[in-house]
């Protein structure tokens, strides 16, 4: 019974409008790439993600990137270029995540959030959000052939 109330929900959620999120892939020259932990608090608390969050009202997608990197990492995204797009029905939401890749930064991560983070070859850090784990092979496939 409590699978179907849960399945209803998702199926439901899936019907509303996503709510956009702006998600940024830094990319050192070596390929690494910064992954962070998600804070106390917020739904799927100590999953690991992209760093990036909701678009808000009237923003453009890579303002937000802007801001949330700014707000999380202390970290200025001089530019970025769009990747790939997924749609994701959570039980909490409907999510468009709207992935950028950057090689054009500015700063050094910081943990302004508490969250903790991490530079990763072959990413290792457990678990990841559900709907970033196919990015990895696609993301493996750009950086290693
Ligand atoms: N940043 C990020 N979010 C992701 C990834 N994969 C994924 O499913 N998401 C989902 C989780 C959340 O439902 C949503 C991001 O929303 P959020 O709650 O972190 O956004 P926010 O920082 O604006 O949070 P808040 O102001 O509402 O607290 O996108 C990812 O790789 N990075």
């Amino acid at each position: 019974m409590a699978d179907e109330v849960a399945n209803t929900m998702a199926n439901e959620m899936a019907n509303t409008a996503p709510i956009d999120v702006a998600v940024g892939i830094l990319m050192q020259a070596n390929g690494d790439v910064l992954l962070g932990q998600r804070p106390a608090g917020k739904p799927y608390a100590g999953y690991w993600e992209f760093p990036g969050g909701k678009v808000e009202a009237g923003e453009s997608i890579f303002a937000a990137l802007q801001r949330e990197f700014v707000e999380e990492l202390g970290i200025e995204v001089r530019s970025a270029e769009p990747w790939c797009c997924v749609d994701y029905a959570y039980p909490h939401a409907h999510v468009r995540l709207h992935f950028y890749i950057s090689h054009d930064w500015r700063g050094e991560p910081q943990s302004l959030e508490g969250q903790a983070f991490a530079w990763q070859g072959s990413v290792e850090c457990t678990p990841l959000l559900p709907a970033t784990i196919p990015l990895i092979a696609w993301l493996d496939r750009m950086r290693f052939g």
